[in-house]
């Protein structure tokens, strides 16, 4: 694709493009998340050209690069974060491709309950399990710099990108990054854990061919598929978390959204205390926390 970058388009020339655009197909959420992301027209500016139609903005791709992006989206189903290479969460940027799984809003939430859990405690020591793109290990990071945080992910792939996301998101930070499986490459460190987040594949098996086709034909179906009932991962977790946690240590994950008692249980037959379930942004509990004793 030869097409020149960033150019200076009229407000008018943008939302008549916009509107041709949609007359294609697509969600106006996405024509807009591409103008944001993709432009660098922020929420702000969306809103002004429609009253200043004269103005003229500054867009970071051109017209035609967003179009050859858009059309890709609605007529490959291919999600606009691999297209456009960024996806925006909580207070940063991270960048994006198709080994690593398209970090979601809701988990937004996992970040902030571990925080409830560690405020105020300077020093400790973090895993993130199954980092993917690094976006835990990014957000823990940055929030709490005090501790050293491990990242564990099977694919090579994705950890090259967590890493050039922690390099860019927050340097300096101390995060060393593992390939292996879940608690396997820790082994030095059970034992010593205050905190180990996950957001592991839990899609059971009948579900994942029923999955949008933007999902299902294009994320990583390692990143997706965690077995017949979508618990195997979360399981190994568990089980792995009685070693490597430290006392007191708390484990917090994310699970489908009918997970919820079964893995409860699982944690208090596991030995762990202060077992309890969060909401996810639905009203539905998606978040399993336990604390070991
Ligand atoms: C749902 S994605 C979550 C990625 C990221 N933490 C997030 O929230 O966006 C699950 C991740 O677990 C990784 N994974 C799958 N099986 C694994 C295993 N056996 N050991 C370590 N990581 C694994 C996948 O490669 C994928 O990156």
């Amino acid at each position: 694709m030869n097409m020149k970058s960033k150019e200076k388009k009229s407000a008018r020339d943008i939302l008549n493009w916009r509107m041709a655009q949609l007359a294609l197909g697509g969600r106006v959420v996405d024509i807009d998340w591409l103008l944001d992301v993709g432009g660098g027209l922020g929420w702000e500016s969306l809103q002004r050209l429609k009253i200043f139609q004269n103005n003229h903005y500054e867009l970071q791709k051109s017209l035609d690069e967003l179009s050859f992006i858009w059309h890709r989206h609605i007529n490959e189903n291919e999600p606009l974060q691999y297209l456009v290479g960024k996806c925006p969460w909580r207070d940063f940027q991270l960048e994006i491709n198709s080994s690593v799984f398209i970090p979601r809003q809701e988990t937004e939430i996992l970040v902030e309950l571990a925080l409830k859990k560690c405020n105020g405690i300077s020093v400790g020591r973090w895993a993130d399990l199954g980092t993917g793109s690094g976006v835990l290990a990014v957000a823990l990071a940055r929030s709490l710099p005090g501790w050293i945080g491990d990242a564990v992910d099977c694919s090579k792939d994705a950890l090259s990108l967590a890493k050039k996301n922690l390099a860019n998101l927050a340097n300096n930070s101390h995060v060393h990054f593992h390939l292996g499986h879940w608690w396997q490459p820790l082994k030095s460190w059970w034992g010593t854990y205050d905190l180990v987040l996950a957001n592991p594949p839990y899609i059971p098996s009948a579900v994942l061919s029923e999955l949008h086709p933007i999902v299902r034909d294009n994320e990583p179906h390692l990143a997706l598929s965690g077995g017949l009932d979508g618990m195997n991962c979360c399981r190994e977790i568990i089980r792995g978390a009685k070693k490597g946690l430290g006392t007191g240590g708390w484990l917090i994950f994310e699970h489908h959204y009918d997970q919820s008692e079964r893995l409860l249980n699982e944690l208090i037959a596991n030995g762990f205390k202060e077992v309890n379930f969060e909401n996810d942004l639905e009203g539905v509990r998606r978040f399993a926390i336990g604390r070991k004793s």
